[in-house]
């Protein structure tokens, strides 16, 4: 594996206008080889999702509203305009079940759609479509910018050089900006407090190996990788002095389900007295849900951990558990960094209150 060339001028991006395209980075071959594909299609979109082409909560809320508009394409009448884009709404919710930013897009992109004059040519509708999708896009980007500066408020008091742990990948390859988690690591470090940051490499697709690892070292941080297996003794001696990642959906009382092995970090964080940070966009956060019980959990296929990077590591039939995602409890969660502030303690009434400001907003 050579070493990796500058970080990617944009991960996602959209080229052209309405009947352009969307152009990927793509996430599977990282960091060996940077090499990016347009999707033309709402199937080509489906499937970038589905196999982690693009992945990241935000990332792919912003890649599915982009797909909605790739539906308007060659679209001869406005009814079969619209049967297109509710069509497309349909199929790019099942790509992957987890992350609520997808669904919130596409309701999102399906609201504008109904509320299009019926009357208009379907090209009148797909450019708003466009218009929408980049507002989506822009916002994210802004709100990345905000965790960054809320996050890294939380983090400075841990003092200069401070261990932070972090799991998968937050950075601005999950997200329309520059991270969620990682924007605050980054924030931190822009400030001049150089924090020591641990990625764990966050089996089976190894976000954290791959790509945190990456994106840490293209911006030249004091990065370290470790094994899954390694975060214990680190909190124990004191080298790991907080931990923040990031969140697929946050249930109304706080309860956030997130990379498989989140749940496992706030638990040791907790038995050692080390503050577990999520960061997370107030579109990561699912009201409709009242605890964490009810989020939907990916189930992923075995081959990802018999034979990671088509390396079998496992004997042929052995049964496999694999679920992409884990719920962490409220009450493990020293505080949700989002755009509009931190909440903390993490409650339902705090939520309430902080997310009614945004939407107020
Ligand atoms: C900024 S959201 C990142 C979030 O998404 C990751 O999941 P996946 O790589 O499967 O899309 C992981 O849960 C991250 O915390």
């Amino acid at each position: 594996m050579t070493d990796s060339p500058a970080p990617p001028a944009n991960p996602l991006s959209w080229t052209g206008g309405a009947d352009g395209f969307l152009t990927l980075l793509d996430q599977t071959l990282l960091p060996g080889e940077t090499r990016y594909i347009n999707c033309e299609t709402v199937e080509e979109v489906w499937q970038a999702i589905k196999r982690l082409a693009v992945r990241g909560a935000p990332a792919i809320g912003i890649a599915a509203a982009y797909g909605v508009v790739l539906a308007t394409r060659d679209q001869a009448s406005r009814t079969a305009c619209d049967a297109a884009i509710e069509a497309a709404c349909d199929h790019l919710a099942t790509s992957r079940p987890t992350a609520v930013n997808l669904f919130w897009a596409l309701e999102r992109m399906r609201r504008v759609a109904h509320e299009f004059d019926p009357e208009q040519l379907p090209i009148l509708l797909a450019k708003r479509l466009l218009a929408e999708a980049q507002a989506i896009h822009q916002a994210d980007r802004a709100q990345c910018a905000a965790i960054g500066r809320f996050g890294a408020e939380l983090l400075a008091p841990l003092g200069k050089g401070a261990g932070i742990l972090t799991h998968c990948n937050t950075g601005a390859l999950a997200t329309g900006g520059d991270g969620t988690a990682l924007a605050a690591i980054f924030t931190l470090h822009a400030q001049g407090l150089a924090p020591r940051v641990f990625a764990d490499e966050t089996r089976p697709l190894l976000q954290g190996a791959r790509l945190t690892a990456w994106e840490l070292m293209q911006r030249g941080l004091d990065a370290t990788l470790i094994t899954d297996s390694m975060p214990a003794p680190l909190m124990r001696d004191g080298v790991v002095k907080a931990v923040i990642v990031g969140a697929d959906r946050i249930a109304a009382n706080g309860d956030a389900a997130n990379k498989i092995g989140t749940y496992g970090l706030a638990v040791l964080a907790r038995h050692h007295g080390v503050p577990f940070y999520i960061a997370a966009p107030s579109t990561t956060f699912d009201l409709s849900i009242a605890s964490g019980a009810a989020i939907p959990i990916e189930q992923r296929a075995a081959e990802e951990v018999t034979e990671p990077m088509g390396v079998r590591f496992a004997p042929a039939g052995i049964k496999v558990d694999n679920p992409a995602f884990d719920v962490t409890p409220a009450e493990l969660i020293t505080a949700l960094v989002t755009e509009r502030g931190v909440i903390e303690p993490v409650s339902e009434e705090s939520i309430g209150a902080l997310l009614t400001e945004v939407v107020a907003a």
